[in-house]
């Protein structure tokens, strides 16, 4: 918490800074008048989270807080996926070596988005389903287009969402919608989404979305920015805490889940059936 006071007092007094941290999976532009960030993931076909899309996520965020950063749209390349959530690929017959390394990726860059002191927004232009909905959750207000679905389906793929996914829904939609979201492992339609919270606005079109972001992010030009990053932190961090603590221990737990024989075989008919939908 001091830590953080002090990095939010230091955005007072320090100018902004242009820099540039596009890699070939997430691109980053600035916008030089507002000093907002744009991430676009552009992974095709789907935006899947695979160990070197979550790496260059990561770092963009880790800079753009080194750099003070004004605030962040996270939006995707493409016009009908957000992201698909977590490449299953990584979890398929998984190199233990690289698994591990994916996972703690995907921890941190949780921890960098999550807990970010400057402003986030999720343009959400397409579906988002699980890790997809991860990523919005962990934005401050999420901007969703019509016509797609967003939720954490995990239990539909016989998989538990992580005790920080759930953390990251109840924040946005409390605890009752939450639990009712995860068992069932519902995906919601945009309109179903904004009904309960999930998502802050519905919009027709990117440019709209944009536009509205703008005007999220316009709201805090007169609110210091410590006290802002203060206020985020005394109703984030204790999930954040939870997550760095239990870290190991999860990681322990997840190594021994993935190798069992039956989720393998699940995750394999899983994969199995998305090829099979293409071919219909
Ligand atoms: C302490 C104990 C804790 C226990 C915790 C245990 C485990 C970890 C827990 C879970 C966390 C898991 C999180 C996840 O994110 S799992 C991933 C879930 N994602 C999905 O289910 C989405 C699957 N995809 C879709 O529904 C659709 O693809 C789409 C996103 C709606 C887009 O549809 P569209 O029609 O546009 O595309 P296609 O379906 O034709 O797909 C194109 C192409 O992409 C491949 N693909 C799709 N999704 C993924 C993915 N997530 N990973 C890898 N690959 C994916 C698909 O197979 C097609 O490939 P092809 O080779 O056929 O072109």
């Amino acid at each position: 918490m001091a830590l953080r006071a002090v990095r939010s007092l230091a955005i007072l007094s320090n100018p902004l800074r242009t820099y540039s941290t596009s890699g070939p999976l997430v691109n980053v532009s600035i916008n030089e008048k507002t000093g907002i960030a744009t991430a676009t993931l552009q992974r095709p076909p789907v935006n899947s989270l695979n160990l070197e899309l979550l790496t260059e996520l990561c770092t963009t965020l880790e800079q753009l807080e080194k750099n003070k950063s004004r605030g962040l749209i996270l939006t995707s390349s493409s016009n009908t996926v957000f992201s698909a959530g977590l490449d299953i690929y990584e979890m398929y017959k998984p190199n233990m070596d690289r698994y591990k390394q994916f996972w703690t990726t995907l921890q941190q860059t949780w921890i960098n988005l999550y807990g970010s002191s400057y402003p986030t927004v999720a343009v959400v232009n397409g579906h988002a389903p699980a890790g997809g909905c991860l990523l919005a959750l962990s934005c401050e207000y999420r901007i969703m287009l019509n016509n797609f679905t967003i939720g954490l389906n995990e239990t539909k793929l016989g998989m538990i969402a992580p005790t920080w996914f759930a953390a990251s829904m109840r924040n946005a939609i409390g605890t009752r919608q939450t639990e009712l979201a995860l068992i069932t492992g519902n995906l919601f339609t945009t309109d179903e989404a904004l009904k309960i919270g999930l998502v802050d606005e519905v919009v027709q079109s990117k440019n709209e979305a944009l536009e509205k972001a703008g005007k999220f992010f316009d709201k805090f030009k007169r609110i210091p920015p410590h006290a802002r990053t203060m206020t985020k932190t005394s109703l984030r961090g204790a999930d954040i805490q939870a997550l760095v603590k239990s870290r190991n221990e999860e990681m322990n737990k997840l190594t021994a889940f993935i190798n069992d024989p039956k989720l393998q075989e699940a995750i394999g008919m899983y994969l199995e059936s998305l090829k099979q939908k293409q071919n219909k």
